[in-house]
Protein backbone atom coordinates (compact mmCIF):
# COMPACT_ATOMS: atom_id res chain seq x y z
CA UNK A 1 0.00 0.00 0.00
CA UNK A 2 1.10 3.52 -0.47
CA UNK A 3 1.66 5.84 2.37
CA UNK A 4 -0.91 8.24 3.49
CA UNK A 5 -0.53 12.23 2.66
CA UNK A 6 -2.01 15.24 3.87
CA UNK A 7 -3.97 16.25 0.39
CA UNK A 8 -4.73 20.23 0.62
CA UNK A 9 -5.29 19.97 4.38
CA UNK A 10 -3.04 20.77 7.22
CA UNK A 11 -3.86 17.99 9.65
CA UNK A 12 -5.17 18.22 12.79
CA UNK A 13 -2.62 18.36 15.44
CA UNK A 14 -1.20 14.76 16.99
CA UNK A 15 -3.43 12.98 14.15
CA UNK A 16 -2.26 9.28 13.50
CA UNK A 17 -2.10 8.13 10.19
CA UNK A 18 -3.16 4.78 8.93
CA UNK A 19 -0.86 1.90 9.15
CA UNK A 20 1.32 1.45 6.23
CA UNK A 21 2.80 -2.21 6.04
CA UNK A 22 -0.07 -3.44 8.23
CA UNK A 23 1.07 -7.83 8.81
CA UNK A 24 -0.96 -10.78 7.21
CA UNK A 25 -3.99 -11.86 9.51
CA UNK A 26 -3.07 -15.21 10.60
CA UNK A 27 -6.77 -15.55 11.02
CA UNK A 28 -8.07 -16.91 7.44
CA UNK A 29 -11.56 -14.88 6.80
CA UNK A 30 -14.22 -17.19 5.58
CA UNK A 31 -14.93 -16.59 1.66
CA UNK A 32 -17.04 -13.94 1.14
CA UNK A 33 -16.13 -11.88 4.70
CA UNK A 34 -17.37 -8.54 4.75
CA UNK A 35 -15.37 -5.06 6.10
CA UNK A 36 -18.73 -4.03 7.86
CA UNK A 37 -16.92 -0.61 8.86
CA UNK A 38 -14.31 1.55 7.25
CA UNK A 39 -14.19 5.07 5.34
CA UNK A 40 -12.46 7.02 2.80
CA UNK A 41 -11.08 10.48 3.34
CA UNK A 42 -10.65 12.78 0.77
CA UNK A 43 -8.08 12.39 -1.36
CA UNK A 44 -8.79 15.94 0.15
CA UNK A 45 -7.65 18.01 -3.01
CA UNK A 46 -10.30 15.59 -4.87
CA UNK A 47 -12.87 16.20 -1.93
CA UNK A 48 -12.36 18.96 0.03
CA UNK A 49 -13.16 17.97 3.97
CA UNK A 50 -16.71 19.90 5.50
CA UNK A 51 -16.19 22.98 6.37
CA UNK A 52 -17.83 22.20 9.43
CA UNK A 53 -15.84 19.19 10.29
CA UNK A 54 -14.23 18.78 13.85
CA UNK A 55 -11.38 17.12 12.92
CA UNK A 56 -8.33 17.12 9.52
CA UNK A 57 -7.75 13.65 8.53
CA UNK A 58 -4.64 11.94 6.50
CA UNK A 59 -6.27 11.31 3.32
CA UNK A 60 -7.17 7.42 2.64
CA UNK A 61 -8.26 6.69 -0.98
CA UNK A 62 -10.93 4.24 -2.14
CA UNK A 63 -7.80 2.56 -4.17
CA UNK A 64 -5.83 2.53 -0.67
CA UNK A 65 -9.06 1.06 1.03
CA UNK A 66 -9.24 -1.37 -1.74
CA UNK A 67 -5.73 -2.36 -1.53
CA UNK A 68 -5.62 -3.23 2.39
CA UNK A 69 -9.30 -5.18 1.63
CA UNK A 70 -7.53 -7.48 -0.37
CA UNK A 71 -4.29 -7.65 1.34
CA UNK A 72 -6.28 -9.01 4.50
CA UNK A 73 -8.22 -10.96 3.04
CA UNK A 74 -12.17 -9.74 2.90
CA UNK A 75 -14.17 -9.97 0.04
CA UNK A 76 -16.46 -6.63 0.33
CA UNK A 77 -16.41 -3.04 2.19
CA UNK A 78 -19.13 -1.27 3.83
CA UNK A 79 -18.13 2.43 3.71
CA UNK A 80 -19.33 4.62 6.21
CA UNK A 81 -19.51 8.56 5.99
CA UNK A 82 -16.80 9.95 7.84
CA UNK A 83 -18.02 13.22 9.70
CA UNK A 84 -14.40 14.91 8.45
CA UNK A 85 -17.09 14.62 5.14
CA UNK A 86 -20.50 16.55 6.98
CA UNK A 87 -23.01 15.53 4.64
CA UNK A 88 -21.34 15.87 1.08
CA UNK A 89 -21.27 11.84 0.22
CA UNK A 90 -18.85 12.81 -3.07
CA UNK A 91 -16.19 10.83 -1.91
CA UNK A 92 -18.41 7.85 -0.37
CA UNK A 93 -20.15 7.27 -3.58
CA UNK A 94 -17.25 7.99 -5.82
CA UNK A 95 -15.82 4.59 -3.98
CA UNK A 96 -18.90 2.72 -4.30
CA UNK A 97 -18.96 3.38 -7.86
CA UNK A 98 -15.57 2.33 -8.39
CA UNK A 99 -16.06 -1.03 -6.07
CA UNK A 100 -17.17 -3.22 -8.96
CA UNK A 101 -20.25 -4.26 -6.73
CA UNK A 102 -17.90 -4.73 -3.79
CA UNK A 103 -18.51 -2.03 -1.70
CA UNK A 104 -22.03 -0.38 -0.22
CA UNK A 105 -22.07 2.84 1.62
CA UNK A 106 -23.89 4.60 4.89
CA UNK A 107 -24.52 7.98 4.05
CA UNK A 108 -24.84 11.69 6.19
CA UNK A 109 -27.93 13.57 5.04
CA UNK A 110 -29.60 16.48 5.78
CA UNK A 111 -33.58 16.56 5.48
CA UNK A 112 -33.29 19.10 2.83
CA UNK A 113 -31.70 16.14 0.28
CA UNK A 114 -34.14 15.40 -2.25
CA UNK A 115 -35.64 12.25 -3.27
CA UNK A 116 -33.44 12.09 -6.60
CA UNK A 117 -30.42 12.11 -4.56
CA UNK A 118 -31.62 9.27 -2.70
CA UNK A 119 -32.73 7.50 -5.41
CA UNK A 120 -28.79 8.35 -7.38
CA UNK A 121 -27.26 7.42 -3.66
CA UNK A 122 -29.01 4.20 -4.02
CA UNK A 123 -27.74 3.20 -7.52
CA UNK A 124 -24.64 4.00 -6.36
CA UNK A 125 -25.34 1.22 -3.32
CA UNK A 126 -25.87 3.12 -0.19
CA UNK A 127 -28.31 1.14 2.02
CA UNK A 128 -28.31 3.51 5.51
CA UNK A 129 -27.84 6.96 6.91
CA UNK A 130 -25.65 7.35 10.31
CA UNK A 131 -26.88 9.64 12.75
CA UNK A 132 -23.77 10.25 15.12
CA UNK A 133 -24.10 11.81 18.57
CA UNK A 134 -20.68 11.69 19.21
CA UNK A 135 -20.05 15.72 21.12
CA UNK A 136 -16.67 15.50 20.11
CA UNK A 137 -17.68 14.78 16.40
CA UNK A 138 -21.00 16.82 15.56
CA UNK A 139 -22.75 19.73 15.92
CA UNK A 140 -25.80 19.10 17.46
CA UNK A 141 -29.46 17.81 14.90
CA UNK A 142 -32.89 18.40 16.05
CA UNK A 143 -34.75 14.58 16.79
CA UNK A 144 -37.19 15.56 14.67
CA UNK A 145 -35.13 16.78 11.64
CA UNK A 146 -34.02 13.14 11.98
CA UNK A 147 -36.79 11.11 12.29
CA UNK A 148 -37.70 13.12 9.39
CA UNK A 149 -34.82 11.10 7.26
CA UNK A 150 -35.86 7.69 8.97
CA UNK A 151 -38.99 8.39 7.74
CA UNK A 152 -37.71 9.12 4.11
CA UNK A 153 -35.35 6.30 3.59
CA UNK A 154 -37.43 3.67 5.50
CA UNK A 155 -39.34 3.42 2.35
CA UNK A 156 -36.01 2.56 0.10
CA UNK A 157 -35.36 -0.52 2.48
CA UNK A 158 -32.28 1.29 3.80
CA UNK A 159 -31.12 1.13 8.07
CA UNK A 160 -29.90 3.67 10.33
CA UNK A 161 -26.84 3.58 11.77
CA UNK A 162 -26.02 5.16 15.33
CA UNK A 163 -23.51 6.24 17.27
CA UNK A 164 -22.86 7.11 20.45
CA UNK A 165 -21.37 7.13 24.05
CA UNK A 166 -22.53 4.46 26.70
CA UNK A 167 -23.58 7.32 28.64
CA UNK A 168 -25.81 8.54 26.24
CA UNK A 169 -27.93 5.79 26.15
CA UNK A 170 -30.51 6.38 28.51
CA UNK A 171 -31.51 9.86 27.43
CA UNK A 172 -31.52 8.85 23.67
CA UNK A 173 -33.57 5.52 24.08
CA UNK A 174 -36.71 6.81 23.27
CA UNK A 175 -35.86 8.13 20.14
CA UNK A 176 -34.00 5.46 19.31
CA UNK A 177 -36.21 2.62 19.77
CA UNK A 178 -38.96 5.04 17.90
CA UNK A 179 -36.95 4.75 14.68
CA UNK A 180 -39.17 2.88 12.01
CA UNK A 181 -35.91 0.78 10.68
CA UNK A 182 -33.25 -1.54 11.10
CA UNK A 183 -30.90 0.16 13.68
CA UNK A 184 -27.14 -0.54 13.83
CA UNK A 185 -25.00 0.84 16.60
CA UNK A 186 -21.65 1.25 16.12
CA UNK A 187 -18.77 0.18 18.32
CA UNK A 188 -21.40 -1.75 20.68
CA UNK A 189 -22.27 2.20 21.71
CA UNK A 190 -18.87 2.56 23.29
CA UNK A 191 -18.88 0.83 26.33
CA UNK A 192 -16.11 1.82 28.82
CA UNK A 193 -14.21 -1.46 29.36
CA UNK A 194 -13.38 -0.16 32.88
CA UNK A 195 -16.36 -1.29 33.83
CA UNK A 196 -17.85 -4.98 34.73
CA UNK A 197 -19.19 -6.17 31.68
CA UNK A 198 -22.24 -7.52 33.66
CA UNK A 199 -22.31 -4.20 35.57
CA UNK A 200 -25.33 -1.75 34.93
CA UNK A 201 -24.31 0.28 31.95
CA UNK A 202 -23.61 -2.73 29.49
CA UNK A 203 -26.97 -4.61 31.01
CA UNK A 204 -28.39 -1.41 29.97
CA UNK A 205 -27.39 -1.78 26.03
CA UNK A 206 -27.98 -5.97 26.17
CA UNK A 207 -31.64 -4.83 27.21
CA UNK A 208 -31.70 -2.22 24.93
CA UNK A 209 -30.83 -5.22 22.22
CA UNK A 210 -32.79 -7.91 23.80
CA UNK A 211 -36.07 -5.93 23.78
CA UNK A 212 -35.58 -4.27 19.73
CA UNK A 213 -35.25 -7.14 17.47
CA UNK A 214 -34.53 -4.70 15.03
CA UNK A 215 -31.49 -3.57 16.48
CA UNK A 216 -27.63 -5.05 15.72
CA UNK A 217 -24.39 -4.17 16.91
CA UNK A 218 -20.84 -3.61 15.26
CA UNK A 219 -18.60 -5.57 17.42
CA UNK A 220 -15.73 -3.42 16.18
CA UNK A 221 -13.03 -1.21 17.31
CA UNK A 222 -11.80 -2.70 20.13
CA UNK A 223 -8.45 0.04 19.76
CA UNK A 224 -10.82 2.61 20.28
CA UNK A 225 -12.27 0.93 23.66
CA UNK A 226 -9.21 -0.74 24.89
CA UNK A 227 -8.11 1.11 28.53
CA UNK A 228 -5.37 -1.50 29.29
CA UNK A 229 -4.27 -2.93 25.90
CA UNK A 230 -2.32 -4.44 24.64
CA UNK A 231 -2.06 -2.91 21.41
CA UNK A 232 -1.89 -4.54 18.00
CA UNK A 233 1.31 -3.62 17.33
CA UNK A 234 4.60 -5.38 16.90
CA UNK A 235 3.35 -8.94 16.18
CA UNK A 236 0.58 -8.85 19.04
CA UNK A 237 -2.10 -11.11 18.00
CA UNK A 238 -3.72 -11.43 21.53
CA UNK A 239 -4.65 -7.45 21.54
CA UNK A 240 -7.00 -5.75 23.35
CA UNK A 241 -7.62 -8.61 26.17
CA UNK A 242 -9.97 -5.63 28.06
CA UNK A 243 -12.60 -5.86 25.13
CA UNK A 244 -12.77 -9.14 24.41
CA UNK A 245 -15.56 -10.26 27.26
CA UNK A 246 -17.80 -6.73 25.86
CA UNK A 247 -17.66 -8.06 22.33
CA UNK A 248 -17.74 -11.75 23.17
CA UNK A 249 -20.82 -11.42 24.68
CA UNK A 250 -22.71 -9.41 22.15
CA UNK A 251 -21.74 -11.96 19.52
CA UNK A 252 -23.11 -14.73 21.76
CA UNK A 253 -26.08 -13.43 22.73
CA UNK A 254 -27.03 -11.91 19.26
CA UNK A 255 -25.02 -13.85 16.66
CA UNK A 256 -27.92 -12.81 14.39
CA UNK A 257 -27.65 -9.36 14.59
CA UNK A 258 -23.90 -9.04 14.67
CA UNK A 259 -21.41 -7.11 12.15
CA UNK A 260 -17.73 -6.74 12.37
CA UNK A 261 -15.40 -3.67 10.37
CA UNK A 262 -11.58 -2.63 10.50
CA UNK A 263 -12.56 1.14 10.72
CA UNK A 264 -9.61 1.64 8.95
CA UNK A 265 -8.38 4.44 8.31
CA UNK A 266 -9.70 4.64 12.62
CA UNK A 267 -9.98 8.62 12.70
CA UNK A 268 -9.03 10.39 15.68
CA UNK A 269 -6.65 7.60 17.53
CA UNK A 270 -4.49 9.05 20.49
CA UNK A 271 -2.31 6.92 22.01
CA UNK A 272 -1.41 4.22 18.80
CA UNK A 273 -2.23 3.11 15.09
CA UNK A 274 -2.82 -0.44 14.98
CA UNK A 275 -1.56 -2.85 12.70
CA UNK A 276 -5.11 -3.90 10.77
CA UNK A 277 -3.52 -7.62 10.35
CA UNK A 278 -3.10 -8.19 13.89
CA UNK A 279 -6.74 -6.18 14.38
CA UNK A 280 -8.31 -9.18 12.53
CA UNK A 281 -6.77 -11.86 14.76
CA UNK A 282 -9.17 -10.60 16.98
CA UNK A 283 -11.71 -11.42 15.49
CA UNK A 284 -11.36 -15.30 16.34
CA UNK A 285 -11.34 -14.21 19.41
CA UNK A 286 -14.82 -13.16 20.11
CA UNK A 287 -16.35 -15.05 17.29
CA UNK A 288 -14.69 -18.30 18.09
CA UNK A 289 -16.87 -21.08 16.61
CA UNK A 290 -16.35 -21.09 12.11
CA UNK A 291 -20.22 -20.76 12.17
CA UNK A 292 -20.09 -17.61 14.83
CA UNK A 293 -17.46 -16.17 12.52
CA UNK A 294 -19.48 -16.90 8.96
CA UNK A 295 -22.69 -15.18 10.60
CA UNK A 296 -20.75 -11.89 11.79
CA UNK A 297 -18.69 -11.60 8.92
CA UNK A 298 -20.38 -13.72 5.94
CA UNK A 299 -24.09 -13.79 6.74
CA UNK A 300 -25.46 -10.92 8.40
CA UNK A 301 -23.82 -8.22 6.63
CA UNK A 302 -25.20 -9.89 3.05
CA UNK A 303 -28.48 -10.06 4.67
CA UNK A 304 -28.41 -6.40 5.36
CA UNK A 305 -26.50 -4.84 2.75
CA UNK A 306 -26.99 -7.33 -0.27
CA UNK A 307 -30.26 -8.74 0.29
CA UNK A 308 -31.86 -10.75 -3.00
CA UNK A 309 -33.81 -7.41 -3.37
CA UNK A 310 -33.74 -3.97 -1.63
CA UNK A 311 -37.59 -4.19 -1.22
CA UNK A 312 -36.82 -7.30 1.76
CA UNK A 313 -37.01 -6.03 5.37
CA UNK A 314 -34.66 -6.72 7.43
CA UNK A 315 -35.40 -7.22 11.07
O1 LIG B 1 -14.55 7.75 17.37
C1 LIG B 1 -14.29 8.43 16.36
O2 LIG B 1 -13.58 9.44 16.39
C2 LIG B 1 -14.89 8.03 15.09
C3 LIG B 1 -15.09 9.01 14.12
C4 LIG B 1 -15.76 8.70 13.00
C5 LIG B 1 -16.12 9.73 12.02
O3 LIG B 1 -15.56 10.81 12.09
O4 LIG B 1 -17.01 9.46 11.21
O5 LIG B 1 -16.17 7.44 12.75
C6 LIG B 1 -15.95 6.41 13.65
O6 LIG B 1 -16.39 5.28 13.37
C7 LIG B 1 -15.29 6.73 14.84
Amino acid sequence: MSEPTAGDFTKTPGWLDWYAKPSKPRFKLPPGAVDAHCHVFGPGDQFPFAPERKYTPCDASKAQLFALRDHLGFDKNVIVQATCHGADNRALVDALRHANGKARGVATVRPSVTDAELQDMHAAGVRGVRFNFVKRLVDFTPRDELMEIAARIAPLGWHVVIYFEAADLPELWDFFTALPTTVVVDHMGRPDVSKPVDGPEFELFVTFMHEHKNVWSKVSCPERLSVTGSKALDGERNAYQDVVPFARRIVETFPDRVLWGTDWPHPNLKDHMPDDGLLVDFIPRIATTPGLQRKLLVNNPMRLYWPATHLVKIV
